[in-house]
C-alpha cells in the first residue's frame, strides 16, 4: 500500500568558508512514505536543518549542494517536466537536483512548504495575517490554473524572502475567494473568532497563535510535504502539546507527508512512524519507533536515549551525552566512524568508516555501527586517550537507557520539556 514520495540519494551539502569547508550533510539517504511522519533527531549542529533545506532548495551561498539525488514522486510534475528535463525524470519520479531554480521555486508552498521554529520570520508585520494568508491561496490557485507553466507558480524567492513567504506587494489580486479560504484555514488550525482574527496585523496574535497561522500558511498550498523545523521549541510546554496535536490531527486529515526535525525524543515518541538519528551530517541509526526506541544497536542513539532525564535518579536533570558535538569542518574530520571519540565502545574497526548495516527489527532497521554485525570486544577496545584530551566514557557509561519513552526529553534541551502527557501514545 505505501509508497515513497521522497528518496534522497547520497545527498551532500558543504559550507564553503573563511575557516574551511563545512561538511554539514554528507552522503546521506532518505526514504520518505507517503502519509508518514519522519522524524529527524539529533544534537545540535547535526545537520537536520541543513538536510531539510537542501531538500527545499533554501541552501544558500557559501552554502551547496555537492553531490547527490532527490527524487520525488509526482506523475503530475513528470508530465510538467520531461519535455525540458528527461534525464530528470524517472517513473514517477523526478529528480528535483536535476531541475533549475525557477522549476524548484515553484514547487515551494505547492508540493513542498516548511514551517519554522520561529513564526515571526514568516509574517510581514505591515499586513494583517489574513491578507497574507489569502496571498498564499492566490499563489496555489495560479499553480492549478496553469498547471504547465512553471513561470506562472515562479516568485523571487530566495531564503529571506521565502521566509516572508506570502507576501506580494499587489494584494489587490487577491480575490473574495481567497479571502474565504484564508478564513477557513484559520478555523482548520483552530484560531478562534477566525473572521476577526483575520483582520489582525502579526503582532495581534500570541506566539502560539502565529504558530498556528504559519502552519495555516503552509498548508495554502495543499503541499505533499510539510517540513517542520522545529515547530515548537520556542513554545510554552502546554502550547507546544497543543501544537503537536494540531499537526497530528492535520496530517491525518489531509493525509499529507510530514518531515519533523526535532532534538526532543519526547516529540519523535508521540508524533512519528519512522526516525533518522542524525550525527555530524550522517544518519546513524533509522527505522522505525520500536527499532529506535526498543531495539537500538548504535551507542550514539542509546546516549540519546540514556540522556533523558531519569527523574527518579537524577532528579529530572539531563545527563548529556560526555564529549563534545563533532567539528564538521573537513580539515578536522577524520574518516572514521564520527562517534568514535565519543563512543564507550569504540574499537579498532571503528577507526574505518562504517556503513550502513542492517539490523534486527523491521525492514527500515539499519545502523551506521559495526556492533550490528560485531560483537563489542574489549580485546580491540581503543585506548580510552586514544582521540587525546579528555578520556572516553568507559564501556558501561551508559546505564540502561531504559524503554520508557514517556518521559523522554532531547540532549541539548534543559529544562526539560515534557511535551507529552504521561502515556505517550505509541507502544
Ligand atoms: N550558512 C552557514 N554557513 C556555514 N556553516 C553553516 C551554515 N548553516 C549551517 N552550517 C553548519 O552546518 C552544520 C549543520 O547545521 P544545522 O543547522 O543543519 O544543524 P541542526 O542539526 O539543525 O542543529 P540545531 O539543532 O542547532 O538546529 C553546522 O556545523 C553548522 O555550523
Ligand atoms: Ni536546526
Amino acid at each position: 500500500m505505501t509508497e515513497d514520495v521522497l528518496r534522497v540519494n547520497d545527498l551532500s551539502t558543504r559550507f564553503f568558508t573563511t575557516e574551511g569547508q563545512v561538511n554539514a550533510v554528507s552522503n546521506l539517504d532518505l526514504r520518505i512514505e507517503r502519509g508518514e511522519i519522519f522524524g529527524i533527531v539529533g544534537e545540535s549542529g547535526s545537520g537536520k536543518s541543513v538536510t531539510a533545506r537542501s531538500v527545499m532548495n533554501l541552501i544558500e551561498s557559501p552554502g551547496e549542494i555537492t553531490s547527490g539525488e532527490i527524487w520525488y514522486r509526482n506523475r503530475d510534475l513528470v508530465e510538467d517536466v520531461e519535455g525540458d528535463y528527461p534525464d530528470a525524470v524517472d517513473g514517477e519520479f523526478v529528480d528535483l537536483l536535476a531541475l533549475s531554480d525557477d522549476v524548484r521555486r515553484s514547487l515551494r508552498g505547492t508540493s513542498f512548504s516548511m514551517i519554522f521554529q520561529d513564526p515571526e520570520s514568516s509574517f510581514n508585520p505591515t499586513l494583517t495575517v489574513g491578507e497574507q494568508l489569502a496571498e498564499a491561496v492566490e499563489v496555489q490557485r495560479r499553480a492549478s490554473a496553469n498547471p504547465r507553466s512553471t513561470r506562472a507558480r515562479t516568485r523571487e524567492y530566495s531564503l529571506g524572502n521565502y521566509l516572508l513567504s506570502t507576501v506580494l506587494p499587489s494584494q489587490r489580486y487577491v480575490s473574495e475567494a481567497s479571502h474565504e479560504r484564508a478564513i477557513e484555514l484559520l478555523e482548520l488550525v483552530g484560531i478562534p473568532d477566525p473572521v476577526e482574527r483575520a483582520d489582525e496585523y502579526p503582532h495581534e496574535y500570541s506566539g502560539g497563535m502565529l504558530q498556528r497561522a504559519m502552519i495555516a500558511q503552509a498548508l495554502a498550498g495543499e503541499p505533499d510535504l510539510l517540513i517542520a523545523d522545529e515547530p515548537t521549541t520556542a513554545l510554552d510546554v502546554t502550547i507546544q502539546a497543543q501544537i503537536l496535536d494540531l499537526l497530528d490531527e492535520l496530517q491525518a486529515e489531509t493525509g499529507m507527508t510530514i518531515l519533523l526535525i526535532t532534538h526532543n525524543l519526547g516529540v519523535i515518541a508521540r508524533m512519528c512512524d519512522q526516525v533518522g538519528v542524525m550525527y555530524a551530517g550522517e544518519i546513524v541509526e533509522r527505522g522505525t519507533l520500536e527499532d529506535v526506541f526498543d531495539g537500538h544497536v548504535h551507542p550514539y542513539t542509546e546516549g540519546l536515549l540514556g540522556s533523558v532525564p531519569d527523574l527518579e535518579r537524577a532528579g529530572g536533570r539531563l545527563q548529556p551525552i560526555p564529549g563534545n558535538v563533532p567539528s564538521l569542518l573537513d580539515h578536522e574530520m577524520d574518516d572514521r566512524c564520527q562517534f568514535a571519540d565519543r563512543c564507550p565502545k569504540a574499537m579498532e574497526d571503528c577507526l574505518e568508516h562504517p556503513p550502513e548495516f542492517d539490523a534486527p527489527g523491521s525492514d527500515h532497521h539499519e545502523v551506521r555501527c559495526v556492533l550490528t554485525e560485531t560483537e563489542y570486544d574489549e580485546s580491540r577496545a581503543l585506548p580510552a586517550d586514544y582521540f587525546g584530551g579528555k578520556e572516553r566514557p568507559t564501556a558501561d557509561a551508559y546505564a540502561d537507557p531504559g524503554t520508557d519513552i514517556d518521559e523522554s526529553t532531547g540532549p541539548g534541551n534543559p529544562p526539560r520539556q515534557p511535551v507529552d502527557e504521561p502515556g505517550g501514545d505509541r507502544p
